[in-house]
């Protein structure tokens, strides 16, 4: 079997906080497998501790306990830290550089050098969106340019392995759409990336597995579809031909229902209680117009998990699980 692209086994990690040094418990046992090629959603909300793992991942944070590895290397090897791009969830670069001056320096620091160096570096300015942008200095950026320069430098040195902390984030929908598009295409040749977000939709876009944080506790994994498919919140059936004595006893099994215009609709509250409710309505000589799952949103499956875990349910996913222990 091929080496995860990143696996990690019960990652702990406790901060020291402020004078008393109070304990704060950032993550708690995270087992975590990302399959080479994947695009895998790590969502939480503020405080969760997503960028705690990515700086485990990245060898910025020593976890205090548990270990992980990226492609079967563990994350100090210096292999392992070659073949990852990093995008910091607040990028910064030396504000006097122009962009290609940044790619420049830091793909030098990968190793990179030569007319190869030039080549990628203007290769990914284009593919950024950037290259209009080549006489400005890095101080006169907006917050999107200076995402998308993040972005460009995570990918100089041709990592298989791209780890990007909130890479949406500041950017227009428009700015969002291209980085969308580009992780996508990124996969597509291969590339494993693995980034953390809260904007549900991004991840119901582009991921094909999701992660949910909540107080550094992993609550949900898995393939999107599994998480999208396990969610059934009722079945709608619609159906026509029933008089009122059958469509009464349709009724009878179903949460609501009544007449429209096309004959009856129903709601039901699972695929079993439909599809008895629909052999129900062929064997009083109705027609099926339709029999529709009604799925919670990844959001919802969200919110429903931060209300059991005691988050704020409000805006589960704008404010968040800050703990300290101790
Ligand atoms: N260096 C640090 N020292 C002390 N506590 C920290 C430190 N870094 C993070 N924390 C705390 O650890 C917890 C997890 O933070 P982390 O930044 O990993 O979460 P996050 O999910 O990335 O949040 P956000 O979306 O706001 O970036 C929070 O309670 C945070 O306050």
């Amino acid at each position: 079997m091929p080496d995860l692209a990143i696996a990690a086994q019960g990652l702990s990690k406790t901060y020291r906080l402020g004078f008393r040094a109070r304990k704060v418990q950032a993550l708690t046992r995270l087992d975590l497998s990302v399959a080479p090629g994947s695009i895998y959603g790590f969502v939480g909300p503020n405080g969760a501790g997503k960028s705690t793992t990515i700086k485990i991942l990245v060898g910025l944070v020593r976890p205090s306990a548990g270990c992980a590895t990226l492609f079967g290397r563990p994350v100090d090897d210096p292999r392992a830290r070659l073949a990852v791009g990093y995008l910091p969830e607040n990028p910064s670069f030396h504000d006097f550089m122009r962009p290609l001056e940044v790619l420049r320096y830091l793909g030098r620091l990968s190793g990179l050098s030569g007319a190869e160096l030039d080549r990628r570096a203007e290769a990914l300015l284009e593919r950024v969106g950037l290259s209009g942008a080549r006489d400005l200095t890095v101080r006169k950026f907006s917050k999107g340019m200076v995402q998308r320069l993040g972005l460009a430098q995570a990918l100089v040195h041709d990592p298989p392995l791209l780890v990007l902390d909130e890479p949406m984030s500041g950017l227009d929908p428009i700015g969002r759409k291209e980085v969308r598009d580009l992780v996508v295409e990124l996969a597509r040749q291969g590339k494993t990336i693995f980034f953390s977000t809260h904007i549900l939709s991004d991840v119901e876009t582009i991921c094909d597995r999701v992660g949910m944080l909540l107080h550094g506790q992993l609550v949900r994994e898995g393939p999107l579809q599994a998480l999208l498919d396990g969610s059934v919140r009722s079945v709608e059936l619609r159906c026509a031909g029933l008089d009122e004595a059958a469509a009464a006893e349709v009724r009878a099994l179903a949460a609501a229902g009544g007449p429209v215009p096309e004959g009856h609709a129903f709601t039901f509250p699972s695929i079993e209680a439909a599809s008895a409710g629909a052999a129900l309505t062929l064997g009083r000589g109705g027609r099926l117009l339709a029999l529709q799952p009604q799925r919670e949103t990844l959001e919802e499956t969200f919110v429903r998990l931060a209300r059991a875990s005691g988050a704020p349910a409000r805006d589960a996913l704008a404010a968040g699980g800050r703990r300290a222990v101790g």
